[in-house]
């Protein structure tokens, strides 16, 4: 009998004694996503993260340290005047969260500006954001993506789906609105469930033919409208491997069970050897950041225990 691992992320529920300082923080957040004089007050003060065509700026500290460099607005408005263009413009940067100070911290994207322009001012380089994962401090990773995928919401949902007209984004970017249709639009999340399954003794990974070779991760897949997490398991589980794992090569290339051995020594490769055509050559997992890694890691440390 087949048994997930475990399902990650169900929220243990407390009451904390220093939650005060999370209600006040959730509280300005919400205060400032939902109030656009609010969130322009909180512009001025806040931190923004630079984005060039989607790739987040990082920068490179003297110790050889990855940073995600937070300017301030009066600094991108500096910017963006040294390079001829209107600095008004900073006023579409994006809230994306704010910090333990309250802070707010937002996302702007310069795709318009010359990159190389952007680059020398802001002594920094524009990094593909799954790269910007293997550079960046682990807190930072969550920061940056989020950004990104809200920035991404807002270029791909310029017009209304029902009338064709142009939407209008309020002050923080939370939503856009069709004032012809009266239509308001959410940015758009799609829930997946990943998960690791063990027989005791080995664990099941699969890699879909999109992955880079050798790579072999943990199943997981998107949540159907009505269904529930556990639900879009088990049918995920029954698609994409079977009760006799069998296996569905539209979705996986492969799923294979691993023993500990095997999944140790892909724990501890870094950068995969590749052949002369720049393909990797054995068995890995995905890297550090990613949830495949944290629940194939947490299963090697069980197995531990156990014997
Ligand atoms: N963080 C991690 O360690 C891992 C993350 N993943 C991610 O989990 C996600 C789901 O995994 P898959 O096996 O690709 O999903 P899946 O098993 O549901 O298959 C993908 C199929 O779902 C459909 N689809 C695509 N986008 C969708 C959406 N937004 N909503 C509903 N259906 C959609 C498409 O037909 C696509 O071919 C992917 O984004 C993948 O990159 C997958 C494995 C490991
Ligand atoms: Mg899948």
């Amino acid at each position: 009998m087949l048994q997930p691992l475990r399902i990650l992320f169900r929220p243990k529920w407390m009451v904390s004694r220093s939650s005060g300082s999370y209600v006040s923080r959730m509280r300005h957040l919400n205060k400032i996503k939902e109030e656009d004089e609010a969130c322009r007050a909180a512009l001025q003060s806040g931190n923004i993260f630079l984005y060039h065509k989607l790739a987040p700026l990082l920068r490179r500290t003297d110790s050889g340290i990855y940073q995600l460099p937070a300017l301030q607005t009066k600094d991108v408005e500096e910017i963006l005047e040294k390079l001829g263009e209107d600095k008004e413009m900073v006023k579409e940067s994006i809230l994306i969260n704010c910090t333990e100070q309250n802070e707010a911290q937002f996302s702007f994207d310069v795709g318009a500006i010359e990159q190389a322009a952007v680059e020398e001012l802001c002594r920094g380089t524009f990094v593909d954001l799954r790269k910007a994962f293997f550079l960046l401090r682990g807190s930072e990773a969550p920061l940056v993506a989020r950004g990104q995928a809200l920035l991404r919401w807002h270029q791909t949902n310029g017009f209304c789906s029902s009338t064709g007209q142009p939407t209008q984004r309020n002050q923080s970017g939370s939503q856009r609105v069709c004032h012809s249709s009266g239509i308001t639009y959410y940015p758009k999340m799609s829930p997946v469930v990943i998960v690791l399954l063990s027989d005791g003794k080995r664990c099941l990974l699969g890699r879909q033919s999109t992955f880079p070779r050798g790579m072999y991760s943990a199943l997981a897949g998107f949540c159907d409208i009505g269904e529930t997490m556990e639900e879009a398991l088990r049918r995920e589980i029954a698609e994409e491997v079977g009760l006799e794992v069998s296996v569905d090569k539209v979705e996986l290339e492969d799923a294979r069970w691993f023993s500990l051995e095997e999944v140790q020594e892909a724990l501890t490769i870094k950068a995969p050897p590749r052949n002369n055509k720049g393909e990797p050559t054995v068995f890995w997992v995905p890297p550090s950041y990613a949830i495949a890694n944290r629940l194939i890691q947490e299963w090697a440390n069980q197995q531990h225990l156990k014997s």
